[in-house]
């Protein structure tokens, strides 16, 4: 839109004064939530006063040491569980999920699997095939829907979750830590899909990641948790000119400056174990 100058008829509405301009719709608002899951409050909340707000169709990759709620979040996201005080809002509708593990039944193919999720949905049993096909080549995966979940390796048991997750419809993707147990390649691969998947579809993405390569490779904004109680404490917005790769220049210059905020946070905070372990 071309700035427009005040008092001119042919301008926008919105460029007077008086007319607040158009905001980017939201797609997920958490309001002052705080989260306790013990009654009596003798331990600090596992997330405190924490507001954020995520745009439609925005990609946002959430980085925090282990144990600082990032999963609790996503799961307020969810509607699994409910905030102790706060509101949690999805005006962008429901939300679909992605864990570490693809969570696939494994007595289904990945074609039924994908077609259980459109069941769920309500969708015709004489259109679920159909839709099933459509859904597995959106990942990449033609031709694999009588593929029983052993034959597949990691990298596939996870695009088949992916086109699960989307067979839902939800307008919301909330994926918590999706590719952790998938080697370097097949992860790289996957970012490029997970990317292409987003920009065919508009979905608003929130991305859990202990990886902070990873978080900046796809986020367009990365948000830092800290821990007891878990918080938002700073944000980046990620601007790399060009294609944008794990080990683009770019990325590896941010990542650097937050592996070191990311390291103050967990030295602060929290208790090492193993999974807290920083990877930039
Ligand atoms: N249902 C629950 N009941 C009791 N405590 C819980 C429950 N879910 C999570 N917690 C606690 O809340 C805290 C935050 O857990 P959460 O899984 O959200 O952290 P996280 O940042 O996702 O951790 P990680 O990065 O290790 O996956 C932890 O101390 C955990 O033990």
């Amino acid at each position: 839109m071309t700035p427009a100058t005040v008092g001119d008829e042919r301008h926008e509405p919105w460029a007077r004064a008086d007319v607040p301009p158009p905001t980017v719709q939201a797609a997920i608002v958490l309001d002052r939530v705080t989260k306790r899951f013990d009654r009596d409050g003798s331990r600090p909340a596992v997330l405190q006063d924490v507001s954020l707000t995520v745009a439609e169709g925005e990609f946002v990759s959430l980085l925090g040491a282990s144990g600082c709620g990032k999963s609790t979040l996503l799961a307020l996201v969810a509607g699994l569980e409910a905030p102790t005080s706060g509101t949690v809002a999805t005006p962008g509708g429901h939300a679909a999920l992605m864990f570490q593990e693809s969570a696939l039944f494994p007595w289904l193919t990945a074609g039924q699997n994908i077609e259980l999720a459109l069941k769920l949905r309500g969708v015709p049993r004489a259109e679920r095939r159909d839709e099933a096909e459509r859904l597995l080549d959106v990942v990449h995966l033609a031709g694999q829907h009588k593929s029983r979940v052993h034959e597949l390796s990691g990298g596939m048991r996870q695009r088949v979750a992916l086109a699960r997750a989307l067979g839902q419809d939800a307008r919301i993707l909330l994926m918590d830590e999706p590719f952790a147990s998938l080697d370097a390649i097949t992860r790289d691969v996957l970012h490029e899909e997970l990317i292409r998947v987003w920009e065919a579809t508009g979905l608003s993405v929130v991305f859990v990641t202990h990886n902070v390569r990873e978080a900046v490779r796809l986020g367009q904004r990365v948000e830092l948790m800290s821990s007891r109680p878990g918080r938002f404490v700073r944000r980046w917005e990620v601007e790399i000119e060009g294609p944008r790769r794990i080990e683009s220049a770019g990325v590896s210059e941010l990542s650097k400056e937050i592996t070191d905020d990311l390291r103050r946070e967990i030295r602060r905070h929290a208790v090492p174990t193993p999974s807290s372990e920083v990877r930039s």
